[in-house]
């Protein structure tokens, strides 16, 4: 559930008020009976999801060098788990999304994909992994991908789950759905459309052309293009790009972000009630209270 913080000293209506806002971050997108499916992807080990936290910044690796960090089977469970980790991590601000070994992620694992290839576990494996993006996406943490290499298929779509994609020069974003007689089916259609708008979307989506970073940049797909592929260098400056937009304490970070996500996915009422509610669990809050008792020149 991405949540949003709900003190406990509010009066019990805004309190309320709030539980009711919450829940609709914590509706799965999908709801189904997913034993099977679970079941079914068990059967496709290799690879991991890993998640290291690092103060107030987490990252999340997909890691399966050995087929540039496609997903299977089990890599799809350990998502979910991961992000409902993150969701529960109360102190943190920002989240890194990349791949093992300087290259983000190939997409689905191909072998996963033939032994999953009929239309009941491709439409469970769908909703389930839509409900686990939706929830990345919503977490009050602000996220970047870090794409080095190459985000192909379902790598390109995980991209679009997070709020930033940083790309190296040397990298690329690939939607290769249509080579492969298919749409995306992680949401990462849906989502392109939100970052780069109809018309651009609809030529990434159409042609299945690669993107270079220059171009992402262009046409906003990347934030930034990281000039050097080196590694541990690029986490380096991921974190300090990061770092800008996480300056202050985590409950304001959160609530910034859950106002963010409020404002994309509701309709201008509800979304207005929400940002309502959210901004009276930080007026006259400690880090309002804090702030205001110094003095304040915004030069
Ligand atoms: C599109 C829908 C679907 C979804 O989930 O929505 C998908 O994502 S399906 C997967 C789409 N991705 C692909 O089709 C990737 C195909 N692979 C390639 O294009 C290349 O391997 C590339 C560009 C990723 C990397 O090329 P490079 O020359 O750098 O390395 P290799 O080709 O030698 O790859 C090393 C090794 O990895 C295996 N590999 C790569 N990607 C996958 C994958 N997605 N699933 C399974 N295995 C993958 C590749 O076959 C090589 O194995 P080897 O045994 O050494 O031949």
């Amino acid at each position: 559930m991405a949540m949003l913080y709900i003190p406990r000293c509010l009066n019990r209506g805004i309190r309320n008020l709030l539980l009711q806002q919450r829940s609709f971050s914590a509706q799965p997108i999908h709801q189904f009976n997913e034993d099977d499916i679970k079941e079914k992807l068990q059967q496709f080990p290799g690879g991991s999801i890993d998640l290291q936290k690092e103060g107030e910044i987490a990252t999340l690796i997909i890691n399966q060098p050995e087929r540039i960090n496609a997903f299977t089977g089990t890599m799809i469970l350990e998502l979910r788990d991961r992000v409902e980790e993150l969701e529960s991590w109360t102190n943190g601000k920002g989240l890194i999304l990349r791949g093992a070994d300087n290259t983000f992620c190939s997409g689905s694992d191909l072998n996963t994909v033939r032994a999953i290839s009929n239309p009941k576990d491709g439409m469970t494996m769908c909703m389930f992994m839509q409900n686990t993006l939706t929830r990345l996406q919503r977490l009050p943490l602000i996220s970047v991908a870090l794409v080095q290499g190459v985000a192909l298929g379902g790598g390109a779509e995980l991209t679009t789950a997070c709020d930033f994609r940083l790309m190296t020069s040397e990298s690329e974003i690939r939607f290769v759905h249509k080579l492969m007689g298919l749409v995306p089916g992680w949401g990462g259609a849906t989502r392109l459309v939100q970052i780069i708008g109809y018309r651009n979307a609809l030529k990434l989506l159409s042609s299945a052309d690669r993107v270079r970073s220059a171009k992402a940049l262009r046409i906003g797909l990347a934030d930034k293009i990281l000039p050097s592929s080196d590694h541990n260098w690029c986490m380096e400056e991921t974190q300090k790009w990061l770092s800008h937009y996480i300056k202050g304490s985590s409950k304001v970070i959160q609530a910034i972000k859950n106002v963010a996500v409020s404002g994309r996915e509701l309709p201008l009422e509800e979304s207005l009630r929400n940002e309502k509610c959210i901004f009276s669990t930080m007026w006259a809050s400690p880090d309002n209270l804090k702030a205001l008792s110094t003095v304040m020149k915004h030069k």
